[in-house]
């Protein structure tokens, strides 16, 4: 076995939100009456990890289950989707594998160089202008002073803010973030790639660029995880799925299998879901 190859191992990882309750009434009711848990919205599919009350029913710390007892294994080559509905924990655990958050676990090693598209501004300063930005970039990266330069260039280049790029980020649209954001975060290429599906927003000149800055990035990394909730670019990215619900894998395979899966329980909801009136 390659000592050098990226992989990611997770044994047996969960992660509660303690949340104060503020005295909500009706969830307090809910929770009581419902025992545990709020599984389901009122009507129509499911939505977040389950809710409970802790150790403590009087206490006015809840917990939202966002990651139960997740096992997995991803080695070099892997192109893996996480999908599943609002609130399923998809994003909680990319931020597990990038170190951001730090659950609870029997075992957890990432081993390879991990970047990760997860915030916007993750990373950035927003009183410094994007340029000061690149340059911060490029100090915690350790790089030297000649490739922060050609970093500048190559950043300046594909993210085309024109004027912007010298005026403080703070005064940047979502749109002109994610360019700039989308543009760092591509510019070198990591062992691992974490990202979320933020990246695809911004105008469509810009997503066919991205698009193709990102196979680039993406075919010299060895592992790729990412969310999102379009089903033709999880197809199109990946050759593993993940299906999550309530904060637990509910399927794990090839993308066929799972996308017909996944499409016959979305199909199955709508069906259930009552006639509008
Ligand atoms: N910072 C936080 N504080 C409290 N609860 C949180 C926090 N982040 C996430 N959660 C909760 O954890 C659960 C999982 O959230 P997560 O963001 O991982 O879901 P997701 O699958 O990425 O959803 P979406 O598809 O809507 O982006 C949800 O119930 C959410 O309410």
């Amino acid at each position: 076995m390659n000592d050098d190859a990226a992989s990611i191992t997770l044994e047996h990882v969960n992660l509660d939100f303690p949340i104060f309750r503020s005295g909500s009434r009706s969830l307090k009711k809910l929770l009581f009456s419902q025992g545990k848990n709020l599984l389901r919205t009122a009507r129509g599919p499911r939505v977040g990890g389950d809710i409970t009350l802790g150790h403590n029913p009087h206490s006015k710390i809840v917990h939202v289950q966002a990651l139960r007892d997740i096992s997995l294994h991803i080695g070099a080559g892997e192109r893996v989707g996480l999908l599943g509905h609002n609130g399923a924990g998809k994003s909680t655990l990319l931020r597990v594998m990038g170190g951001i958050y730090h659950p609870g676990a029997r075992r957890l090693d990432i081993h390879g160089s991990v970047s990760a598209l997860l915030d916007l501004h993750s990373g950035m300063n927003a009183e410094l202008t994007g340029r000061e930005n690149i340059t911060l970039f490029g100090r915690q990266k350790g790089l030297s002073t000649p490739r922060i330069r050609q970093l500048e260039t190559d950043v300046e280049a594909f993210a085309e803010l024109g004027a912007f790029l010298d005026l403080p980020v703070r005064l940047y649209s979502s749109g002109m973030s994610v360019r700039l954001g989308f543009g760092l975060a591509t510019a070198t290429a990591p062992q691992i790639l974490l990202m979320d599906e933020w990246f695809m927003a911004g105008d469509r000149h810009f997503q066919e660029r991205a698009e193709r800055r990102l196979t680039a990035m993406v075919n010299a990394t060895d592992i790729l995880v990412m969310t999102s909730h379009n089903l033709g670019v999880l197809e199109k990215w990946c050759n593993r799925l993940i299906w999550m619900e309530g904060g637990r894998i509910r399927m794990d395979g090839a993308p066929p299998a799972v996308l017909a899966a996944y499409r016959a329980q979305v199909h199955g909801d709508a069906q259930d879901a009552p006639a509008i009136p």
